[in-house]
């Protein structure tokens, strides 16, 4: 039996991570551990910090303090060092890390995606970059991957500015999945989309997220986003940590008066 995600291994230490833009505005001294097959979930209301946050974990911004450090399975490192400290290895790295073992996806699917270029390509080019060139092979993934996100592989020659929205998001999820990244960074990946659109995103997202193991970080402000995928909660207000737990316990019990009044006022309509 598969051990409770708790119990398993630290794949993300964060210490201390500060980035402000001025008082309360940004992230301030925040810790936790992301254990790996474990679903984090980031939650707030807007301009509470989570996209700073978020942005700092990914390696897109540096912070003003604190270490977000990446542990990787001792046989993941094929005799790299099993510890990477984010901000300390080098931009050439960080770059690397991103494009090999980590995945982004954005709100916005224009910011993942690149639009002029086919669907196939979008699909291939980070396999490309993790050395794959057989362009047979590349081709059959895209289409696999394709089907895998629900969308029609007959279109993999199609451009992205020709889907829909939620096809969009879709692909741009098969783009960052492909190339089974250790690590999954999702800022609000159903945001933007109609309600009904949502829906279907998120019961595809959760079947990924269960069926490959992903380690994620999510970004939401929408708490039914969270209790849906993830195992934890974070609770932030004014770039500070208000409450964190287990999701059902924070969802169904919060303590802290902030996330009481988060909570109450998805629950009232
Ligand atoms: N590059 C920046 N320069 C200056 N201020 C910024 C910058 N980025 C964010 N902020 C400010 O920091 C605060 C936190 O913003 P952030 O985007 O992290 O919040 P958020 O919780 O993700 O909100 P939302 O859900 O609306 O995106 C806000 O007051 C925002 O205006």
């Amino acid at each position: 039996m598969k051990k409770p995600v708790l119990e398993r291994p630290v794949l993300l230490d964060v210490q201390g991570i500060t980035r402000l833009y001025g008082p309360a505005k940004g992230c301030e001294a925040i810790d936790f551990q992301l254990h790996a097959g474990e679903v984090l979930g980031i939650v707030g209301e807007s301009g509470s910090g989570k996209s700073t946050l978020l942005r700092v974990l990914a390696g897109l911004e540096a912070p003003d303090a604190g270490q977000v450090l990446y542990r990787r399975q001792a046989d993941d490192a094929g005799g790299e060092d099993a510890e990477l400290d984010l901000y300390a290895i080098g931009e050439a790295r960080r770059r690397a890390l991103l494009r090999l073992e980590w995945g982004l996806v954005h709100q916005n699917p224009r910011d993942g995606l690149r639009m002029g270029v086919s669907a196939g390509a979008n699909i291939g080019e980070r396999l490309m970059a993790q050395g794959q060139r057989h362009y047979g092979q590349l081709r059959a993934s895209g289409q696999a991957w394709m089907r895998q996100v629900e969308l029609d592989p007959g279109r993999i020659d199609d451009a992205p500015r020709t889907f829909s929205g939620g096809m969009q998001q879709r692909l741009q999820i098969a783009r960052t999945l492909v190339t089974r990244p250790r690590l999954v960074f999702m800022d609000e990946p159903t945001g933007g989309l109609d309600v009904s659109v949502q829906a279907r995103l998120l019961d595809m997202l959760r079947t990924l997220v269960r069926q490959l193991g992903l380690s994620v970080v999510l970004v939401t402000h929408d708490l039914a986003v969270a209790r849906l995928l993830a195992h934890r909660l974070l609770v932030m207000r004014r770039g500070q940590v208000v409450e964190t737990g287990l999701t059902d316990q924070i969802l169904d019990d919060p303590q802290h008066e902030y996330t009481q009044l988060l909570v109450s006022s998805v629950l009232t309509p």
